[in-house]
């Protein structure tokens, strides 16, 4: 479930108000999602033609300091003609408003369905939709650092601790000195831009082989190009429990990737540990996230051994996989 606060009608008729885009005709809570809460809003349309908008309100884990950020970024992505929502500005001109205390945009509703069983075709498409974000971020005038780092996922897990990790899995404590060894070893001065950091196949829409749209870029940051890739591999070539490659989907993401911004040596080398890292950023916030969650709450926790799993899988092959 991803509505976490209840909205009446005339506060929703308020907010859309606020825009010039009609007058608000319905609302639906959307059940997909983890850490905001999005409705479906449809409105008369600011020419009477009707229109569509998606209502994020920020509920956890997102800095309002970042928003200009990550709201100017899917403007400046949305321009250059990349499959991003842009935002719906206010009538002062504002992405974002406060509503009953907390801050919440109105975004472009994009079309498409998630794939949960990705074709080969999808995977190089998003692969080619991922390095074009790449590069059309290239002059994207903000910066923001890269808050979960190898260093930074290290130190979540120690945070978590040993005791509790082993709550969740008893294979989970063994990741604790992987993090340390791995976080000393990622390479630091590969090619960069804005990353997505977040590709996972929930977070990108299609039509058919196209996508239509790519979302929830609150977790884009500064940072390598090619980790951004390893983590959409380790994102969309596995089942859920991460214990079967399917090489013809990283093989296409990879090629997809390619044909639109090819990788320089120094990248395809550093693909193998790169590959380790993004795995080790899912093992840290999901076991945060697991460890955070009470029992009786409605919101399904993620296995961080999903991740150990490719972990292991990119550890044993990764030199062969990103041959
Ligand atoms: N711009 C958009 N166009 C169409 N649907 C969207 C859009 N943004 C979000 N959604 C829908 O809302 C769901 C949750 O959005 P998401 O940003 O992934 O939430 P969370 O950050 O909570 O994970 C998505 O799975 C998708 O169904
Ligand atoms: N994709 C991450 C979790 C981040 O959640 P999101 O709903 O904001 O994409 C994972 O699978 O661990």
């Amino acid at each position: 479930m991803a509505v976490y606060t209840h909205l009446g009608a005339e506060q929703l008729a308020e907010l859309v108000a606020a825009y010039d885009v009609g007058e608000l005709v319905s609302a639906k809570g959307i059940a997909e999602g983890i850490s905001n809460s999005n409705w479906l809003i449809e409105t008369s349309g600011a020419d009477g033609t009707g229109a569509r908008f998606i209502l994020t309100m920020y509920e956890r884990r997102i800095d309002t300091g970042d928003l200009p950020f990550f709201l100017g970024l899917l403007d400046h992505l949305s321009a250059k003609g990349c499959p991003v929502p842009s935002t719906i500005h206010d009538c002062a001109g504002s992405a974002f408003r406060v509503l009953d205390g907390k801050t919440v945009a109105l975004i472009e509703f994009l079309p498409g369905v998630s794939p949960t069983r990705p074709t080969a075709q999808q995977a190089q498409a998003v692969g080619a939709a991922l390095a074009q974000v790449h590069l059309a971020a290239a002059d994207f005038p903000l910066t923001r650092a890269n808050t979960l780092d190898a260093e930074a996922n290290a130190r979540i897990l120690e945070d978590c601790g040993e005791d509790r990790l082993a709550q969740i899995d008893p294979a989970l404590p063994a990741a604790l000195q992987r993090a340390r060894d791995l976080a000393a070893h990622l390479p630091s001065d590969l090619p960069a831009s804005i990353i997505h950091s977040d590709l996972f196949p929930d977070n990108v829409l299609m039509r058919g082989s196209t996508v239509s749209g790519m979302i929830d870029f609150y977790f884009a940051c500064s940072d390598a190009m090619a980790y951004d890739l390893a983590v959409t591999h380790a994102a969309w070539s596995f089942d859920k429990s991460g214990s079967c490659y399917d090489a013809a989907i990283g093989r296409a993401l990879i090629d997809g990737y390619q044909s639109v911004r090819p990788l320089d040596a120094a990248e395809r080398n550093a693909l193998p540990i790169l590959a380790q890292g993004a795995c080790l950023r899912f093992v840290a916030s999901r076991a945060e996230d697991w460890l955070d969650t009470p029992g009786d709450a409605h919101v399904t926790r993620k296995d961080p051994m999903d991740f150990v799993r490719r972990w292991d899988f990119y550890d044993e092959n990764g030199q062969q996989v990103f041959a």
